[in-house]
Formats: structure tokens, sequence, C-alpha cells
């Protein structure tokens, strides 16, 4: 059987949300820093909501082609241990990034077709792990918390080697199918494990925690040993 995914929930705005994150097993926790995000939060908050997460998963800021200045605030605040680049970003500015803060980077592609995978090789020796979520939709606000996915099957292509998370309107009833269909090693929720957007539901967090546990045919934690 393949290692266990890493499992990133992202967008987290509360402290009931990082409960649930962190009670669920997370690996990885994200704060979003964008200000036309509903999960946008302040250094200082994300500072705050991480506290419980040290020494128990790993803390991601994600950013939208962020400025040094931008950065510098953020990473002095949350101290985080992953900057997840979401935008634009070339792959000099990633590099420049990663030196600058000492930090592993995670960087975004949108995906829609086949063709959009012909971007990450530029980023193969900058970036420390990609992440693929779906295209945002024609006149959509954000770069990514969409909520929408994209054809898992255009991944196959990939070399078993390159590390990936995957992402885009991932939720308890689809994420099964996306690691059945995936070479993922991580994979990265938000708008599916909310109620509203920015507002994360804790009945959904679990859940997702538990479709992830029957997919690979572990024992749910509701379950009592006979
Ligand atoms: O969630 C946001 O609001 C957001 C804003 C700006 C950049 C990235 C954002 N979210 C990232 O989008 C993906 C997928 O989210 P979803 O599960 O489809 O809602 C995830 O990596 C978030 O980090």
């Amino acid at each position: 059987m393949r290692d266990a995914p890493d499992i990133k929930i992202c967008g987290l705005t509360s402290e009931d949300a990082v409960t649930a994150v962190l009670g669920g097993g997370a690996s990885h926790l994200g704060f979003i820093f964008f200000a036309r995000s509903p999960r946008h939060v302040t250094p200082e908050r994300a500072g705050t909501l991480a506290a419980p997460a040290r020494g128990r998963a790993l803390v991601t800021a994600v950013t939208v082609d962020a400025e040094d200045d931008e950065l510098d605030r953020i990473v002095a605040a949350l101290e985080p241990d992953w900057l997840q680049l979401h935008g634009r970003e070339r792959p000099e500015r990633v590099h420049t990034v990663r030196t600058r803060y000492g930090l592993p980077v995670m960087k975004s592609f949108s995906i829609r077709t086949a063709a959009d995978l012909a971007a990450i090789e530029a980023y193969a020796d900058v970036a420390d792990r990609l992440l693929f979520d779906a295209k945002p939709p024609a006149g959509a606000e954000l770069p990514g918390g969409n909520g929408v996915s994209f054809d898992w099957r255009l991944l196959s292509v990939l070399d078993a080697d390159v590390d990936y998370m995957l992402s885009g309107g991932l939720d308890s009833g689809n994420v099964g199918e996306a690691l059945r269909l995936t070479g993922a090693r991580g994979i990265d929720a938000s708008s599916g494990v909310e109620s509203a957007p920015g507002t994360k539901d804790p009945a959904r967090i679990a859940a997702f925690f538990e479709a992830v546990r029957a997919a690979r045919g572990e024992p749910l934690s509701g379950a009592r040993p006979t």
C-alpha cells in the first residue's frame, strides 16, 4: 500500500476549525493571505490560530504574487513551515523566495487541460513541492478556493517521482476517487469542508478524514474493535 497521504486543510479562520483539523490528524494547516478571499486572515491572527499546531502539523502560508514586504510580515508573525505560492510566480521568483526565507516552497499550477502541465518543468529545480489546483472558472475573484475540480486522469502522465499535492474541489464525497486515480502524495481541501465560504465545518472536516481512511482501508475513527 502507498504511504498515507499528507492532508492539508486550508483557509482556517477560527479556533474551532484548527481544533477539528488537528483532531482529524492533518499534516498541514493552511492560512490564506489574499485580501479578496473570504478566508483571508492577518499574519498576527494566523500566528495565534497556528499556536496549537506547533509540533503537530506543518503551518503553511498561502500567498498570491506577494512582494517581499508582505512576505516579511507574514514570515515574522506566523513563522510558517511552508510557503505556498498560489499566483503567477515565475521560477526565478520561486527561487528568490525560497532563498530569502530559507523555507520550503510549494508552487501551485492551475490545470484544465494536459497542456497546462507543461509549465511544471521549469519549476523542477526551484519548488520543493508542486500543487495542482483547477483553473478558476471565468470571472472568478480568487485564484484558488473556488471548489472546482479538474480531470485528475490528466496527472497520469507524470513521473512517479513528481511530488505533488492535489487540490481543487476535494470533499468527503470525491477524495477517495481522487486518491485512487492519482499518485498524489498529498491532498488539500478548503471549500469542500465548509458550510459557507470562509466558514469551516467541523463535521465536514471529520467526514473528510474518515473518507481518506476509508479509501485506504484503514479503520474509521468511530469504529469499535469487536
Ligand atoms: O481559498 C482561498 O480563498 C484561496 C485564495 C487565494 C489563493 C488560494 C486559495 N485557496 C487554495 O485553493 C486550493 C483549492 O481550494 P478548494 O478546495 O477548491 O476550495 C487550496 O490549495 C487552497 O490553498
